[in-house]
């Protein structure tokens, strides 16, 4: 039987322009919808700019000012605006619950009203939770050195200054680079609040951990772990560590996603957790809280007892969510204005060749001189790579791929490693974490899969393997949807190895916790231990959702870092793709060295090239 064709028609907006090139269907659809119900053609096509900002990450329009025209509008003038208040589809901002119109104005702001909604809520969440925080009293210096075993100096002080000011706060954002101590000082925070909270309320408060992805929440416990094991080794007998109770709370904390945080209901829509059924914690922590759009933040405040720390833990220069605001970036913006003792910033990194550092502070700043000077200090640490086609890609790949396959051999990952041998598995996964090609782009020419591709057939070739099979030794793949059955989420890494007896499995590192793995779901079988580390292996045919991983996009990336790093724009200067957070995000993945494979015009496009999402936020909150 033949199903008739869905059709949609788009006729032009009565008495307007026809719809601009690049509305999406979504938007021409807003402004159709204005029209049909009775909207003027101008606020149908104020509407359908606000769906399609809304596209961009914006949570509001920008009517007029310089940034009104960068999704391509023409700017409103002063009557446009005194006639989109008249509109009966659109409430003036202020006007109670804003009047349950779709629209929303505050001159220069255009809102959709769900947009406006969590911006204001989240707005008011955040002045109520600053205003009842208790300034800090008296800093407990002995404990705070205890804390750092003593440590004090100029890197060390903006993480003791966190610890110090965290106690009574019932919102604190501590934000920093790569390597910078943020997990380091997450734990001493928490070990601060669980004690301060202990005395004040004479029970040990319950501590929760979200993140927007599995692997983020997996990571911040791993990491928890790691440093709780680093602090232990240096509590020196001598030195009165009357912590343990503490450090034993902040690991006994459970993390998840945000989403099992509030108790989603999934494809029912909403969470079991919000205003009236509080999350029963007294301490939240929110690692990766640059992924975090608005929507995500105002569940997440709408549903924490007022009483509770919420302590948003993130790199505010990253790149910002894929979804609607940059919350983490306004936050920070609004309260670094205030110099607010709620918001504590970390700069120096304790992980990166410290040649690297000014390489990526400049590139936060968006200071190409300082750029240029700092690349060029860091002698062979930082690699330009000119790249103006696809040839010059071809030639940075060939290369790239001979290390790649250098790196794997040296790595074991080409030979036999038997099923039993943990130590061989996980020194070959190791390798995984020395060299990365991270894309800006995902497809196209100059796109993660292509790159990725060519990588493979270059690394097929030399190691005899034929092109049509799929899986070799020494194969890395990238999941792409989190799969709790078999403990493996979207962003894992994993390596393909030849056992003993001559069968393919590809083994993945994963983190464990008292036998269960991170939300409460048990692992796959066949799992085995070494020096606290496990790695599990999965056949071929029984892997979740996979893509090759030799070459992966920096939006992937974010949350991992490589010992070298190379970082790849498309050459089109105009490229919409380019900005200042993609550069960063991707130079600061880097510990030891750094290639940049890009037309000097892209780069400095993107230095020049901040993402500012529209949205009122900042503004509200000061
Ligand atoms: N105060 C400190 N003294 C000594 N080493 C430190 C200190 N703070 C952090 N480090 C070291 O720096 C490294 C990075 O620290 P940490 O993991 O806390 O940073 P991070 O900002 O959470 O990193 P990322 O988010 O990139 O994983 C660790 O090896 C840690 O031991």
């Amino acid at each position: 039987m033949n199903t008739p064709a869905r059709s949609y028609h788009f006729r032009r907006l009565a008495g307007d322009v026809a719809p601009p090139d690049a509305w999406r269907m979504l938007d021409a659809t807003v402004a159709r919808w204005v029209l049909a119900h009775g909207g003027s053609p101008l606020l149908a096509r104020i509407a359908g700019w606000a769906s399609h900002a809304e596209g961009h990450g914006d949570s509001a329009l920008l009517l007029n000012g310089e940034a009104a025209a960068r999704h391509g509008m023409r700017a409103c003038s002063e009557e446009d605006i005194a006639a989109l208040r008249a509109e009966p589809m659109v409430a003036l901002a202020g006007d109670g619950d804003a009047g349950g119109t779709p629209f929303v104005l505050d001159p220069p702001h255009f809102y959709l009203r769900r947009n406006y909604l969590h911006e204001t809520a989240v707005a008011r969440h955040v002045r109520q939770r600053r205003a009842a925080s208790l300034a800090a009293g008296e800093v407990d210096l002995a404990a705070i050195d205890a804390l750092f075993h003593g440590d004090s100096d100029e890197r060390v002080r903006p993480q003791r200054q966190a610890v110090a000011q965290v106690p009574g706060k019932r919102l604190f954002v501590l934000t920093g680079g790569p390597g910078t101590g943020k997990t380091t000082t997450v734990l001493r925070m928490l070990m601060m609040l669980i004690r301060e909270r202990t005395a004040r309320m004479q029970a040990a408060p319950v501590i929760r951990i979200g993140a927007p992805t599995g692997k983020a929440a997996q990571r911040l416990s791993e990491s928890l772990r790691d440093g709780a094991a680093r602090m232990r080794a240096r509590a020196h007998p001598a030195h009165d560590f009357d912590w343990q109770a503490q450090l034993d709370g902040a690991l006994a904390a459970e993390a998840s996603t945000l989403h099992r945080l509030l108790g989603s209901r999934g494809r029912h829509g909403g969470f079991v957790h919000h205003a009236d059924n509080p999350i029963p914690a007294d301490i939240v922590i929110v690692d990766e809280a640059s992924m975090v759009d608005l929507a995500m933040l105002r569940n997440l405040l709408d549903a924490l007892r007022e009483d509770a720390a919420l302590i948003l833990v993130g790199d505010a220069d990253q790149l910002t969510s894929v979804g609607t605001g940059s919350v983490l970036l306004d936050l920070v913006g609004a309260m670094e204005a205030e110099h607010a003792p709620d918001l504590v910033r970390l700069s120096h990194s304790f992980r990166a060749d410290q040649s690297l550092v000014p390489i990526n502070e400049a590139i936060r700043r968006g200071d190409a001189a300082a750029f240029a000077a700092a690349w060029r200090d860091a002698g062979d640490k930082a690699i330009r790579r000119p790249l103006a086609d696809a040839q010059d890609l071809a030639r940075a790949l060939a290369r790239w791929s001979n290390a790649v396959a250098a790196m794997l051999q040296e790595a074991g990952a080409l030979d036999v490693v038997a099923k039993t041998d943990q130590r061989g598995v996980l020194a070959a996964l190791d390798a995984l974490r020395q060299r990365q090609l991270l894309c800006a782009l995902r497809e196209g020419e100059f796109g993660a899969a292509t790159a990725n591709a060519i990588i493979e057939r270059r690394l097929k070739g030399r190691l005899g393997v034929a092109p049509d099979d799929e899986w070799y030794p020494g194969r890395a793949v990238m999941i792409t949807r989190n799969d709790y059955t078999a403990g493996l989420f979207n962003g894992d890494v994993g390596l393909c190895l030849r056992d003993e007896n001559g069968n393919l499995a590809i083994w993945f590192e994963v983190t464990v916790q008292g036998g269960a793995a991170i939300d409460g779901e048990t692992l796959a079988t066949g799992a085995a231990h070494h020096a606290g580390r496990r790695a599990v292996a999965f056949s071929p045919a029984g892997l979740p959702e996979h893509q090759g991983a030799f070459a992966v996009t920096i939006h992937k990336s974010q949350g991992s870092e490589y010992n070298h790093a190379a970082v790849l724009l498309p050459p089109d200067p105009q490229h919409r793709i380019l900005s200042r957070q993609l550069l960063y995000t991707g130079v600061s993945r880097a510990r030891q060295g750094v290639e940049l494979w890009a037309a000097d015009a892209a780069c400095d496009t993107a230095l020049a090239t901040p993402v500012r999402r529209a949205s009122g936020l900042a503004a509200r909150i000061a």
